[in-house]
């Protein structure tokens, strides 16, 4: 049983909380989901390698148990994602003898796809992840090289949100992507999402991952990045907020449990960032977590191998963490 505030009772009036999720933490989390969180995503259970691993082969099981969790106890869900360039299954890409696919081919299966699975959620899920991570991080170019891109060129962006729009028009169709604070690259997802509306694309919000650390990204440039997004009059929601106790590259594995001065930093990044998320409530309208606590998250070993991370507002023993504290004190 739980005696704090509840995370979503305290944010209220300002964004939904959400976590994400998968079939393993909806059973060891179940209690402190239901008691903090009013939405979920499914983690990797409604990417296009675990929805549909063959041609006109899907597997629901471990999806559908996502959506009956969260009808079970009242919660939002997002949908998590339809375009991306990992964890997609090859054979999308592939045409005759091996061949790559044509663009014609790839753009049929990709309307199959999304009017198969958006269709079969339209009663549980408000808002998808239509296109996740097309901008390039480096280099001169808008777009990431992929096999979408080579394939389909640019088109098939648009295409993804049109099919989609089709496939349920109550739906809120979403751009996701991380480093979403970077001044270049926020350059960049603008330039996107401005030509995309501008050619009456339905787009209508954008997700900021927020895959943050300590460390970076400076509060000014997140600023930045929210005044510049919501200037497209599109809605913001975090989609995969985690706060790592290490810089990308460190590369330090020695720590087994966090230490309590990086605790403090914690509490005190999470507090500076959540008032700055209130101030922007009028436009952000679900701060979504990358896990719930840290008995699991996907920065255990990730981008570091052998270095585990407390990345969240409750411990392994779902207990509240100084940063928890911090951010629900009312002012
Ligand atoms: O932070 C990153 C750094 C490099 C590549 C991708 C990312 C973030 N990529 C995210 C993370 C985990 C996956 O489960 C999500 O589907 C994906 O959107």
């Amino acid at each position: 049983s739980f005696t704090e505030p509840a995370l979503k009772t305290v944010f209220a009036d300002d964004f939904r909380i959400g976590a994400a999720v998968n079939p393993w933490t909806i059973q060891s989390q179940e209690q402190l989901l239901a008691y903090h969180f009013n939405s979920i995503t499914a983690e990797n259970e409604m990417k296009f390698e675990s929805l549909h691993p063959q041609e006109g082969i899907y597997s629901f099981g471990k999806a559908d148990e996502l959506a009956a969790f969260a009808r079970k106890h009242g919660l939002a869900m997002r949908g998590h994602t339809l375009v991306w360039h990992n964890q997609t299954s090859d054979w999308l890409f592939t045409g005759d003898a091996g061949a790559p696919a044509s663009k014609e081919l790839l753009l049929v299966r990709l309307k199959s796809h999304i009017d198969t699975v958006v269709g079969r959620y339209k009663n549980d899920i408000y808002a998808w992840d239509v296109v996740n991570e097309v901008i390039a991080d480096e280099g001169a170019e808008l777009l990431r090289p992929s096999k979408w891109l080579d394939i389909a060129g640019p088109d098939f962006i648009a295409k993804a949100f049109e099919y989609a729009h089709e496939a349920d028009p109550n739906a809120l169709l979403f751009y996701n992507d991380y480093n979403e604070s970077n001044p270049l690259k926020c350059d960049k997802i603008y330039t996107l999402l401005k030509s995309l509306l501008a050619q009456g694309v339905p787009v209508h919000g954008i997700g900021l991952q927020a895959h943050w650390n300590l460390y970076d990204p400076a509060l000014d440039d997140i600023r930045a990045a929210i005044e510049k997004y919501a200037s497209l009059g599109l809605q913001l929601q975090l989609t995969e907020l985690d706060m790592s106790l290490f810089r990308f590259e460190d590369k330090r594995t020695d720590l087994k449990s966090p230490p309590s001065e990086l605790l403090e930093l914690q509490a005190e990044r999470y507090d500076v960032i959540f008032r700055l998320l209130k101030e922007y409530r009028e436009v952000i309208s679900s701060v979504t977590f990358w896990g719930a606590a840290d008995d699991y998250t996907w920065l255990d070993d990730f981008p570091v191998r052998g270095r585990k991370n407390w990345p969240f507002l409750f411990d392994a023993q779902y207990h509240p963490k100084p940063a928890f504290n911090r951010i629900v004190v009312r002012n």
